[in-house]
């Protein structure tokens, strides 16, 4: 991905027909398989400035795909007017400094920290143990494999990062998995036991909170199972995945 940064002097007398033509060009961005997403700025200190964040899926998906592609023609009639006034057209590679703030809390601070992950495994563990279905498949489980859970739940939620500095990060939590067979019933009932555990140690129940546990809760065990499969190869080192709300933040009166 790439972040092309255009910067505008519009005068203020032309701002509004600015921001109206970008109004309509963007609908040409919304369609383009190479944007990823587009964003036009104003600069509250200095009016006159404007800046287009557009990032798109490579410079040269940028350059050659779109430039070349159908929705250009559409998109360059609308603001072409415009072109003299920029001041600044260039690409930005992304680097790894970025992140979300401390404005919204993370999915492991909203759920109650890492006691409220490990109340959730304990109570889970015991029902699954209990189980006619995936209880033979846990016969043999470590004793500290509810902690160990909870610890990569509380890692993937946004909290410390506990299961990868003690306990072997992604390639021990996978290593688990490998060669288990698990059925597509045997995953169902891991969800579905799951999903009571967290009604009855109370996990936040609003509908924000729940789908997005309920997400990761479906891409992780469905990853398990294919990962799980006799003829499976699954990337043997990757980072511990980092969920967070998706498109429903938590409601903050
Ligand atoms: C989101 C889904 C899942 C997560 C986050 C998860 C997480 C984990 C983790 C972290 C471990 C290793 C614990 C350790 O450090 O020792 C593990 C092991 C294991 N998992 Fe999963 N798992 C998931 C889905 C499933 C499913 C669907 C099944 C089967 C129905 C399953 C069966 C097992 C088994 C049998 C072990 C080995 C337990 C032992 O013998 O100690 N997992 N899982």
């Amino acid at each position: 991905m790439i972040v092309e940064y255009i910067r505008y002097r519009i005068d203020q007398v032309d701002a509004e027909e600015f921001e109206a033509a970008y109004g309509r060009a963007a609908a040409c961005l919304a369609v383009a398989p190479q944007c990823v997403e587009y964003e036009l700025t104003r600069c509250v200190d200095e009016p006159e400035w404007y800046i287009l964040r557009i990032v798109w899926t490579s410079a040269d998906d940028h350059l050659q795909g779109f430039r070349g592609g159908e929705h250009f023609a559409a998109f360059f009639a609308e603001i072409k007017l415009y072109v003299r006034q920029i001041e600044e057209m260039r690409h930005y590679k992304r680097t790894a400094v970025r992140g979300a703030g401390g404005s919204v809390p993370s999915l492991y601070e909203w759920a109650g920290g890492a006691e409220a992950f490990e109340g959730l495994t304990e109570t889970f563990y015991a029902k699954v143990l209990a189980d006619e279905l995936i209880g033979p498949l846990f016969a043999h489980m470590d004793p500290g494999h509810p902690k160990y859970v909870a610890m990569w739940l509380s890692e993937v939620f946004g909290g410390p990062d506990r299961y990868t500095r003690e306990r072997g990060g992604y390639h021990h939590m996978l290593i688990q998995h490998l060669g288990k067979a698990i059925t597509e019933p045997q995953r169902r009932r891991w969800v579905s036991l799951l999903m009571d555990a967290a009604d009855e140690v109370g996990l936040p129940s609003d509908p924000e909170f729940r789908a997005a546990f309920t997400g990761y809760i479906e891409w992780g065990t469905r990853l398990a199972l294919a990962n799980s499969q006799p003829n499976a190869s699954p990337p043997m080192q990757a980072p511990v995945p980092h969920w967070g709300w998706g498109v429903a933040p938590p409601y903050v009166r």
